[in-house]
């Protein structure tokens, strides 16, 4: 009978942003790919259906509200608020504009065999689904990951939505309850508070966006609170004690109420491989539900990986497509490469944006390397000023290196901004972190004049050391002319 299983060099489980890559790599490369998702319309995953398209288009919309208003102070009045259906409209058809590269017809066409349905292991190579077994040479679980539940009295009762069915809604709530202060919490928060409802967020911890340097959310939530937001930080949500009154307890002070119309949940994610049988492949799981990897991303079954939100680390949509170049890579070379986020980079897409690039503070203390740490605002930027945006503010992280040798490269080891546009903007910094250059490259640029990107070169210029030796040089050399 085993020779009747169709075999195949990958067997794909979850067509997201991690599947998805993979599977078209794979069949270009001219191996046989099986992509399993459960419905045909979750192919895409939650970048496409619930989470990157979706909110990046809702933002969108939010800023072209929040410009409109801002036009107020050269003269030009606009009253009211956003028609909610008309955005979520808008939303839907960017969405539309993606679909037709990410479904199983067009991956059928692209030579993906794609099944829908639940898929589950029956052996170390075989998977079944819809009563049909697979075997497969190699399999990677790219299941994704869902959103963590607010588990606490009275919540059946009041109508909470998360990052799955927010998009559904056709009316603006007047009062909206944000339980988490993340980048999902923060970008959601704001583009709503700009469409016209009134934000309140909720964040357990001591600031928003809780990954970045405290300098660097302070400035985001000033500019929220400047909106019009409010923000409950070091505070969470107790209980309901109706459907639309919550109570917040500080971790100091007194618990207090709040009225809402909805909430939406945004307090992370986390990952479930209900159903699939993994302990049938050999694939250990440890005591919190998540698969033991390696450092190649591979579990204690030898042929079994995982890709993007299931490996339960960095959960963005470019951290599958990392894990995908390193799976890819590895399956075709006999030299292994170890999974390694020193360069990764990621941008929380608020106004301002904030972005994140290469090592951070507490990771360059856990390594014990010296660095110098290289701040800034835009205050006396020259784009800053034109466009308004002189709060905005550059950290970098510098190699000290032992001696001052003149001449030496010093590697930008990491670094992070918030300013409009500021993903744009650090992108050559983390050309510069990721490929060994040093700051001298970003000094000797000449920027045309007055990009927002010369920031970079400013804070740069701001550390340039005249030393008495060099000053000697100098002196000599103009005299010798
Ligand atoms: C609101 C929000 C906004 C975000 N914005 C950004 C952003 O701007 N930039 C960014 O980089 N990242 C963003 N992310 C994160 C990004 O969406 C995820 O990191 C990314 O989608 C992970 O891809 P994945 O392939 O691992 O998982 P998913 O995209 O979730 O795909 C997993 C797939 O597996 C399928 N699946 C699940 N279980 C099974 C099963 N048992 N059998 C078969 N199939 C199964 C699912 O149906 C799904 O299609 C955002 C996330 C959220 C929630
Ligand atoms: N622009 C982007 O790239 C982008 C945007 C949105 C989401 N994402 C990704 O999606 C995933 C989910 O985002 P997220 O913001 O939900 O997750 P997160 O884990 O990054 O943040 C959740 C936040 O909620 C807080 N929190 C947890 N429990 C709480 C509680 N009971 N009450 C109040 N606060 C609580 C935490 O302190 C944390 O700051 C993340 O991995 C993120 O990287 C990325």
């Amino acid at each position: 009978m085993a020779d009747s299983i169709p075999e195949f060099d990958l067997i794909v489980l979850g067509a997201g942003s991690a599947g998805l890559g993979l599977a078209l790599f794979m069949t270009r490369a001219d191996m046989r790919v099986l992509l399993i998702d459960r419905t045909a319309e979750d192919v895409g995953g939650d970048c496409l259906n619930h989470g990157c398209v979706p909110s990046k288009a809702l933002i969108h919309a939010s800023r072209q509200v929040h410009q409109a208003r801002q036009a107020a102070q050269f003269g030009l009045e606009v009253s009211g608020k956003a028609d909610m259906a008309k955005v979520m409209d808008y939303v839907a058809s960017r969405q539309a504009i993606i679909r037709p590269h990410e479904n199983p017809d067009y991956l059928r066409r692209q030579g993906v065999t794609v099944e829908i349905g639940q898929p589950k292991f029956v052996g170390r190579h075989e998977v079944e689904i819809n009563g049909q077994t697979y075997q497969g040479r190699k399999l990677v679980v790219a299941t994704g990951s869902r959103p963590r539940q607010l588990a606490v009295p009275g919540a059946e009762q009041v109508r909470l939505y998360d990052n799955q069915h927010v998009w559904d809604l056709r009316e603006l709530p007047a009062r909206l309850l944000v339980v988490g202060g993340g980048p999902n919490g923060a970008e959601l928060g704001q583009a709503m508070q700009r469409l016209g409802s009134q934000v309140t967020i909720v964040q357990h911890g001591p600031r928003l966006l809780p990954h970045e340097d405290a300098s660097i959310s302070r400035v985001l939530e000033e500019r929220l609170l400047a909106e019009g937001l409010t923000l409950h930080l070091n505070a969470e949500v107790t209980s309901f004690s109706s459907p639309t009154h919550a109570r917040i307890k500080p971790t100091q002070g007194a618990e207090f109420g709040l009225d809402f119309d909805i909430g939406y949940v945004a307090i992370g994610r986390q990952v479930s491989f209900e159903g699939l049988e993994l302990e049938r492949a050999g694939v250990e799981v440890d005591d919190d539900g998540h698969i033991r990897l390696d450092e190649h991303l591979g579990t204690s079954n030898p042929d079994i990986f995982v890709a993007g939100d299931a490996a339960n680390s960095l959960k963005f949509s470019h951290g599958a497509e990392l894990h995908m170049r390193l799976l890819v890579f590895n399956f075709f070379s006999p030299i292994k490469k170890k999974l390694n986020y020193d360069h990764f980079s990621w941008v929380t897409f608020t106004d301002p944006e904030v972005a994140h690039f290469g090592l951070d503070e507490p990771e360059l203390q856990k390594r014990g390397l010296r660095y110098e740490r290289w701040e800034t605002d835009f205050a006396d930027d020259d784009r800053a000023v034109v466009d308004d945006y002189q709060y905005g503010r550059l950290l970098l992280f510098i190699e000290k290196n032992r001696l001052p040798i003149p001449g030496q490269t010093r590697r930008i080891l990491g670094g992070a901004m918030v300013a409009p546009g500021a993903g744009e903007l650090v992108q050559e910094l983390i050309l510069a972190n990721s490929s060994g250059l040093g700051i001298s490259e970003i000094f000797n640029k000449v920027y045309p004049y007055p990009v927002g990107a010369r920031i970079n070169q400013k804070l740069i210029v701001d550390h340039q050391e005249i030393t008495p030796l060099m000053q000697l040089g100098l002196d000599v050399a103009y005299k010798l002319q």
